[in-house]
């Protein structure tokens, strides 16, 4: 679902921007500093109700001001725009509306404005802690299982009441065995959609990989964060003594990992930095890919693009992504864009941002 309208108010320097995207390809240029990212944050922001830069709303929201908001107009195939909007206050507070009326979590957000962002912090989905990774595939199983977010929410609760216990003490084996029938019957459902859901990105990831490179080899492995060998009734089972010792669970659904090698180790021990870039841009637009033949359009963040991609495979990323059909959002601190190379027929709208103030450029102009 295209965003067909935008307004961003108090976002960084982003006083008040408004803007018409094109459904397709949108290049924002400027200097830095100019506030080009602050427009892929709140779109971000829009879809997760949180940034890509900080986990602590007052940095985004702009300095002196009460809140932020972001607004837009979600086109959709049959009938009238739908308008979205997300207002984070100072104080933390978080109003999100959805055609007037208020939306009771980012969820419903979410659901409506899939987005995929690639950016220079992008290597962190393979250098950072497996938790991203586990963010990573469950932003895929949200959008692929309508069943996953409810048993996702019921096992974290389990968990969460499980480690309390724990962390007391004074618990014994057969008291938590109680406890945990729960959390072993929603921990399994996670754990079998993650896997099926790994299953189905693997080979989508392999082809958008091997069209940016042919020199790579490399596979994902699902680990589910016990032994495959076992049930997680036996794991648990077996851990229980354990985890009382411990203070913590320490076996289950919440120690997945995606594992992503090479023939010969890690993809993050053996590929150069720009070969790693590829690797994630190939997982992220695997995702999106996998999203849009089920039906469901979404929107590409892509931020400062040349930081170690050479040209070549810049205009492979770019050709991919224009092939998918989804609506692009790239800033470039240009003002030469040329080895984006968009195809002709490819509606691009080019943006000049300068101080917080964004306007179509001259060569937009041309072009519309
Ligand atoms: N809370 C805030 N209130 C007002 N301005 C802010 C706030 N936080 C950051 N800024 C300013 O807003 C601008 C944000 O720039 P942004 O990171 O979007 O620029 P950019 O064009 O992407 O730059 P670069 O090319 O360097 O990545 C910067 O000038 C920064 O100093």
């Amino acid at each position: 679902m295209p965003l067909v309208r935008l307004d961003i108010s108090h976002v960084r320097n982003l006083s008040s921007v408004r803007f018409e995207p094109s459904p397709q390809v949108n290049v924002i240029v400027g200097e830095n500093g100019s506030g080009k990212t602050s427009v892929l944050e709140a779109i971000h922001l829009l879809s997760f109700g949180r940034s890509f830069r900080s986990h602590k709303h007052k940095t985004y929201i702009q300095h002196d001001n009460p809140h932020c908001l972001v607004f837009a107009q979600l086109h959709q195939i049959h009938g009238s725009p739908i308008p979205i909007g997300l207002q984070r206050h100072r104080d933390g507070q978080i109003d999100v509306r959805i055609q007037g009326q208020r939306a009771e979590s980012v969820i419903e957000l979410a659901e409506r404005l899939p987005v995929q962002l690639i950016n220079p912090d992008a290597f962190r989905l393979l250098e950072g802690s497996p938790s991203i990774r586990r963010q990573f595939i469950d932003w895929g199983v949200f959008h692929f299982d309508k069943d996953f977010i409810p048993a996702w929410r019921g096992w974290q609760k389990a968990l969460k009441q499980r480690n309390t216990l724990l962390r007391r003490g004074k618990i014994s084996s057969s008291l938590l065995a109680a406890f945990d029938q729960e959390l072993i019957r929603l921990g399994e459902q996670v754990n079998v959609s993650r896997k099926a859901y790994v299953e189905q990105l693997e080979p989508h990831f392999l082809r958008v990989l091997s069209s940016l490179t042919t020199e790579l080899s490399v596979s994902l492995q699902f680990f589910q964060g016990w032994d495959a060998q076992k049930s997680l009734a036996s794991a648990v089972e077996m851990g229980r003594e354990r985890d009382i010792e411990l203070g913590y669970t320490h076996t289950g659904p919440q120690r997945a990992d995606l594992r992503v090698k090479t023939a010969t180790g890690y993809a993050l021990d053996t590929l150069s930095r720009g070969q790693q870039k590829l690797v994630v841009s190939a997982l992220k637009i695997a995702q999106g890919q996998l999203l849009i033949d089920m039906g469901r359009p979404l929107v590409f963040l892509v931020d400062d693009l040349p930081a170690e991609l050479d040209a070549n495979h810049r205009q492979k990323l770019c050709r991919l992504l224009e092939s998918l059909n989804s609506q692009i959002f790239i800033t470039s601190v240009g003002p030469d864009t040329t080895d984006f190379a968009w195809a002709d027929t490819t509606d691009v709208r080019h943006f000049s941002m300068n101080n917080g103030e964004l306007s179509l450029s001259s060569k937009g102009l041309q072009e519309s």
